[in-house]
């Protein structure tokens, strides 16, 4: 069968005239035979077995049901309208509730007939409903064949509509099958599917679509996930091989002696030895005159800063400059205050560019930046301004990474003959193998040890009625000598209502903890930044016991003697942001607490998510938790990559196979970094579609 047969436009299919073909095209994409192929049922079910609507149980999960349809009707108004149907059998009734394409539904299904559904069974009261439910006429129904293992092809309201159905692509796929039979061509080599155990491609897709058994469709599931991951880690190992072998930078060769007296000298403690690995790694990375892209990741209060300083002077030992970029102003001069006084043995110039920079010390460092006396430039998004000229710009570190977008890193790079080298630092911990895949253009590096001595913080969840019960805790740890966070939740600070919510917050608590026994700061978004710097600076110097803030805190703040950290409608929080906060305590050797608090009234995403922070501080257990909630696209930013595009496999759930097909694509490219054997040629013609842009699921044409 020629390979090219599969590029037949689907007008051709026997089934498909030229208006299904044109609506197949513009809801699913789909355009030839090998896309149709390509189309893949998103779960399977058993369309043999029926239950009674009196034996339905809570937890009996999808159900198949035959009843009488007895009522049909609107109910409730505005946006919780929806359309209710009642459908009878002889041991009981149920309901069955449609929010989308209710027109649809209300004009083509009729009273007195029978029908089987099929759906998500869940109990309201006493009475079991199935939300959008798979439904057809009994008759209809028994006119097919059934089996235990039904595919249920992926479906919009469009298709439905224009009776697209289920039935519908089963029917089409055995058609596309019969034509088109062992068509598809071999696309990993022979030695690797021994070695994975992994079955044929034409096996593989003649299973995912009428699987004979449930083992043989596990099998082809492996096979096809598999072949996508593995896929995309070649493209994904190649291009970082090309940024290396293209993309030169300076070499920093020389460990001088900025490096050597403030190693020897003036460190303030000894460091992790995550923090040494790490350092070497950078070391390596910047000697070989190929181009740095390394992430740093390491988990709050870890002792990044220190591995920032270290990175800076081995540029300045080469006679190079280097700038730190911070997301927030705060941060900025946070990073600002910490590095100069690491630094003031060293007498080396380190200076602060943000926002509020007055014009007259803005000019003098503009000068000392381009006359080369200026050694390192700290700051904020000032920083890529046009104006701002570094005379040999040779590290660039970036904090807080996915506040900054891919863009802005790139206008550093250009303000020099090459790219100097990127240090990313994210606080943000994500799951290795996802990390692997999201930016596989970038080296990793991962501080996986906190400084000695630290303890671990206590977390508790509480409840708006125990709010005495926490008041009278803050008061006990303030005649402690420790301080206290206090944060509200601001989704967007502009949002009125949210700043009213803080202020009423900041009001009680002075009511509560009153002048002059007590101290209160307050730090917000519309605040003027030299009010917030001089409200941040009481809190930092200890003049104030109690930080009433919003999340402007959220990352990087260090005050060590803070210990307890109080959020406040705790559920309005994403779990990484409540990670990043509860890392602003337990920074000095206090024991430290966060206090969760809430309403009653949660939702079981976000008791979920409050359970994980009470259980652990893990910041790499608390994301792989955040990523099975939210699922990788928020948590990647501005960040896109091919992960977007995975059709059958999952980045979460398929985690184990990811990290083979990465370790099977690694061993590959040992082997044959050019793809230029024999044996590999199917895998050099998949690279060839990929580079080509054409998609890796076009590669069969
Ligand atoms: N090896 C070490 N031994 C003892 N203390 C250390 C060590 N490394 C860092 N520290 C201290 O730990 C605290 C946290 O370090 P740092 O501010 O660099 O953390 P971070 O990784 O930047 O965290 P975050 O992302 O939360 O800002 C600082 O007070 C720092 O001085």
């Amino acid at each position: 069968m020629p390979i090219n047969f599969l590029t037949t436009p689907i007008d051709y299919l026997n089934g498909v005239g030229p208006a299904r073909a044109d609506l197949l095209r513009k809801e699913l994409g789909i355009t030839n035979y090998g896309d149709l192929a390509n189309f893949f049922p998103n779960r399977y079910v058993d369309r043999t077995k029926f239950h009674k609507i009196g034996q339905l149980v809570p937890e009996a999960a999808q159900v198949q049901v035959i009843g009488r349809l007895i009522s049909i009707g609107t109910a409730g108004a505005g946006k919780a309208t929806r359309l209710v149907a009642t459908l009878a059998d002889d041991s009981g009734r149920m309901e069955l509730v449609w929010f989308k394409g209710q027109k649809f539904f209300k004009d083509s299904l009729k009273t007195n007939e029978v029908y089987v559904v099929y759906g998500k069974v869940s109990r309201y009261g006493s009475m079991y409903s199935i939300a959008h439910p798979d439904i057809e006429l009994l008759k209809e129904f028994k006119g097919r064949q059934h089996t235990a293992m039904t595919p249920i092809y992926p479906s919009t309201e469009q298709l439905v509509k224009r009776k697209l159905t289920n039935q519908y692509f089963v029917r089409l796929m055995r058609q596309l099958y019969s034509e088109i039979k062992s068509a598809f061509f071999e696309t990993l080599p022979d030695d690797l599917m021994r070695d994975q155990q992994l079955m044929s491609k034409n096996e593989a897709m003649h299973q995912i679509h009428f699987p004979s058994s449930n083992k043989a469709l596990q099998q082809a599931m492996k096979r096809l996930k598999f072949e996508e991951l593995f896929f995309i880690q070649m493209e994904l190992l190649l291009q970082n091989r090309i940024r290396k072998t293209k993309i030169k930078s300076y070499a920093f060769e020389t460990v001088g002696d900025h490096f050597h007296n403030f190693y020897n000298y003036n460190l303030p403690f000894e460091l992790t030895g995550a923090q040494k690995r790490v350092v070497k790694e950078i070391r390596a990375d910047m000697a070989n005159g190929s181009h740095m892209n390394r992430l740093l990741q390491g988990d709050v209060g870890s002792g990044k800063t220190i591995v920032a300083v270290l990175t800076c002077l081995l540029a300045i030992d080469n006679g190079f400059q280097a700038c730190i970029m911070a997301p927030t102003e705060i941060l900025a001069q946070q990073h600002y205050a910490g590095v100069s006084e690491l630094l003031a043995p060293t007498g080396l110039n380190v200076s602060l560019l943000t926002g509020s920079v007055k014009t007259k010390d803005r000019r003098v460092i503009h000068e000392e930046l381009e006359d080369g006396s200026l050694n390192i430039l700290i700051g904020t998004h000032a920083l890529i301004e046009d104006k701002v000229k570094f005379q040999n710009l040779g590290v660039a570190i970036v904090d807080e990474q996915h506040r900054f977008g891919v863009a802005q890193r790139a206008k550093l790079w250009k303000k020099n003959d090459f790219p100097p080298h990127v240090l990313v630092m994210t606080a943000t911990p994500i799951p290795r193998t996802l990390a692997m895949s999201l930016y596989g253009d970038l080296d990793i590096s991962i501080i996986d040890e906190l400084p000695p001595g630290r303890k671990e913080i206590q977390t508790v969840h509480r409840y708006d009625k125990d709010r005495l019960r926490v008041f009278k805790f803050i008061k006990d740890e303030i005649a402690k000598g420790r301080q206290v966070y206090i944060v509200y939740p601001l989704i967007q600070e502009s949002e009125t209502l949210d700043y009213k919510d803080l202020m009423d917050g900041y009001e009680s608590i002075v009511r509560e903890f009153p002048n002059p026994q007590y101290q209160v700061s307050i730090v917000h978004g519309q605040m003027k930044p030299d009010d917030k710097d001089y409200e941040m600076q009481r809190f930092v110097k200890g003049e104030t016991q109690i930080m009433v803030a919003t999340t402007v805190i959220e990352v990087g703040v260090n005050v060590p003697n803070a210990s307890v950290m109080i959020i406040e409608s705790a559920e309005r929080f994403g779990l990484s942001q409540l990670h990043q906060l509860r890392g602003r305590v337990g920074r000095g050797a206090d024991q430290s607490y966060c206090i969760l608090m809430t309403s009653h009234k949660l939702s079981a995403e976000a008791k979920t998510r409050l359970e994980t922070m009470v259980r652990t501080t893990d910041g790499f257990e608390i994301a792989e938790v955040d990523l099975k909630l939210r699922g990788p696209g928020d948590i990647m930013g501005t960040r896109q990559s091919g992960v977007m595009e995975l059709r059958i496999a999952d980045i979460v759930k398929d985690n184990e196979l990811l990290a083979q097909a990465r370790n099977a694509a690694i061993k590959f490219l040992n082997e044959d970094p050019s793809i230029g054997l024999d044996k590999h040629q199917s895998v050099r013609r998949v690279m060839n579609h990929l580079q080509n842009k054409k998609g890796l699921w076009k590669y069969i044409s």
